[in-house]
């Protein structure tokens, strides 16, 4: 398998102080990870070093091909069109339709084409079971629906990685887990690795992937066979 993802001994700073530190962190491009920690423990900021947000202070770290120690600013589009990113707000443009939205995506990063635009929208939307749908905007959806949205959009440039924030922190139970069953078909069919930030232990029992915890500055894999063990709780 392919290391689409591969930090050693990796810094990450925030104003000057050491978010995290010695970090050892491997993805393959089939995998599914869970990041899981404290509010503030450095989730996000690792997520933000892997799509070119924040820097990689020390140590060495790829990201699909890009050096992330050596990453220009005319390099960081590239990068992104590598990667399909989800965030737990959505961040969608309120005052365009969902077309828009992705139309909106795809002329950032370089499609030109108008009849192979509409073509993957169209393919897009139904990956995530939103054809028909494609004129309304994003505040007349439900919140399922928007993150549905969110992942089309991060579908777009076939992603070789889909990075996820949080994407079920608005979502009530049954609705995650259906975005969650989403979100793991896609990239499979992508033939793309998962890597996801979350506060909720119940996918990670539905779903199996490797867990990762962030504490203490530090990045540590759980043991897969230990990490229901109730003598150490995952969330403190
Ligand atoms: N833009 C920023 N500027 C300075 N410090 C920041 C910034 N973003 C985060 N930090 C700090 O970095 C540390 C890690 O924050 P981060 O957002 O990565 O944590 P997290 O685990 O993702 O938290 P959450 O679960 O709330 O999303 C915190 O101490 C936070 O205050």
């Amino acid at each position: 398998m392919e290391k689409v993802i591969r930090i050693q001994n990796g810094r990450i700073d925030q104003l000057g102080q050491t978010v995290l530190d010695n970090i050892n962190f491997e993805v393959e491009s089939d995998e599914l990870v869970f990041l899981i920690g404290k509010t503030g423990s450095g989730k996000s900021s690792l997520l933000k070093v892997l799509y070119g947000e924040l820097e990689l202070s020390d140590g060495s770290g790829s990201m699909v091909e890009y050096d992330l120690r050596k990453l220009t600013k005319k390099q960081i589009p590239n990068l992104r069109r590598k990667l399909g990113v989800v965030f737990q707000d959505f961040q969608l443009l309120s005052d365009r339709s969902i077309t828009d939205n992705l139309r909106f995506v795809m002329r950032a990063t370089g499609w030109k084409d108008k009849r192979e635009m509409d073509q993957r929208i169209l393919t897009v939307l139904s990956m995530v079971g939103l054809e028909g749908k494609e004129h309304i905007q994003p505040h007349r959806l439900s919140g399922g629906e928007q993150q549905r949205v969110a992942i089309a959009r991060a579908l777009i440039n076939h992603p070789k990685v889909i990075i996820a924030d949080e994407p079920t922190g608005n979502l009530d139970p049954e609705t995650s887990t259906e975005i969650m069953h989403l979100i793991v078909a896609v990239a499979k069919e992508e033939k793309a690795a998962v890597i996801m930030a979350t506060h909720d232990m119940s996918l990670i029992e539905k779903f199996p992937g490797k867990v990762y915890k962030v504490e203490n500055r530090e990045l540590k894999s759980l043991d897969l066979m230990n990490r229901f063990d109730p003598f150490q709780p995952l969330f403190d």
